[in-house]
């Protein structure tokens, strides 16, 4: 796998080094890490060392894990599918159909997307990822704000557009501070940002076929995402619709839990692959409410590209997650 001194990365790392049908044989860093490297938080779950990034480096691997910059995965997949791998990316580089918005978001993405690229979000595209030869795995925010919403929209029960309102621990920008995420500027403190701009509005739009707004914010926690989304319902959709439309949704889907009315919380996810799910309906005014939580470095990242690599390989679907 690739990134592995990540905090995605040393995520993949843990599960896959316990994944009894993976072998992990080789964990890359960045092409610029000069020596072999060993990590504090990896000792006695994987013995190899961290090496620099180079492709001839995978020679050997079906199974290639892209947890690096986009910029990176966008430049390096070619090649790899290229060598005969199979790649899960967790970056945004693939995630975009419409070639208008990847360019703005994406600049560095090719033009058109490599033969075999599938987007999925395992808990609908699972039928699509055994034939991919690159799987591109959701953002962390759209994953929360996706699994809210997408059995409502494809049933019809929305209308108008959807707002996304979603709070972040600061894991979920990566291991490189900034003065947005170092501890001193987070720490007693809330903030919204990239009002209009984030990357994860028109993923989400595409999925849900919805206009979003979408407010991220930043809160004073490691880890975990709480996502709360706001829309309106058909002029007579019920409470018991929403439920049962919900209920038939996720009946098999193991790593989404609902709640139904008690909403659920960030602690009861952390480190883990589950998405729990509440929700409220206000027949009255046809809004409805619904809250997610995910473990954004889990569910939101390496945990669902282990899902997805169990689809891709035949294994049962929690198979090194629990
Ligand atoms: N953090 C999160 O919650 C989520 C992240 N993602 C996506 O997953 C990917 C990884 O995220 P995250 O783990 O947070 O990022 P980090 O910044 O924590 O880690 C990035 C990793 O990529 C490696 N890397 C950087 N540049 C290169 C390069 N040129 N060649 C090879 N490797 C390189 C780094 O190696 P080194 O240490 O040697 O520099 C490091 O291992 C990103 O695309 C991110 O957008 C997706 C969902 C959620
Ligand atoms: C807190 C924080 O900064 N979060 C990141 C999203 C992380 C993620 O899932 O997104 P990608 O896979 O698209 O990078 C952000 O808002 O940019």
């Amino acid at each position: 796998m690739v990134g592995a001194t990540g905090y995605g990365g040393q995520e993949l790392v843990r599960l896959l080094a316990r994944h009894p049908g993976a072998d992990l044989k080789v964990a890359l860093g960045s092409s610029d890490s000069d020596q072999p490297r060993t990590l504090p938080g990896l000792a006695r779950t994987w013995d190899g060392q961290i090496t620099a990034y180079h492709a001839d480096a995978l020679a050997g691997c079906e199974v290639v894990f892209l947890s690096a910059p986009e910029a990176f995965a966008a430049t390096s997949a070619a090649e790899l599918l290229a060598r005969g791998h199979r790649v899960i990316d967790l970056s945004g580089a693939f995630r975009l159909k419409d070639a208008a918005q990847r360019a703005r978001f994406y600049p560095a993405t090719p033009d058109p997307l490599p033969d075999g690229t599938v987007y999925s979000l395992p808990e609908f595209d699972a039928a699509a990822v055994p034939g991919a030869r690159l799987i591109s795995c959701p953002g962390c925010y759209p994953t929360a704000a996706m699994l809210s919403l997408l059995p409502l929209a494809r049933a019809g029960l929305l209308q108008g557009d959807a707002i996304v309102d979603a709070k972040s621990g600061i894991s979920g920008a990566g291991k490189g501070a900034s003065e947005r995420t170092h501890f001193s500027e987070n720490h007693g403190s809330v903030a919204a940002y990239a009002l209009f701009s984030h990357r994860h509005t028109p993923e989400m739009e595409q999925a849900l076929g919805l206009p979003v707004t979408f407010t991220p914010h930043l809160v004073p926690l490691d880890r975990g995402i709480l996502s709360t989304t706001y829309a309106r319902l058909v002029p007579g959709v019920t409470a018991a619709q929403v439920a049962n439309t919900l209920r038939a949704a996720y009946a098999k889907a193991f790593f989404v839990r609902l709640t139904d009315d008690r909403m659920p919380e960030i602690k009861h996810v952390v480190h883990t692959n589950f998405c729990d799910i509440g929700w409220k309906v206000d027949e009255p005014t046809g809004r409805v409410i619904v809250v997610a939580v995910l473990d954004n470095l889990l569910k939101g990242a390496a945990g669902q590209a282990v899902q997805q690599f169990n689809l891709l390989c035949g294994f049962p679907e929690a198979e090194g997650l629990l």
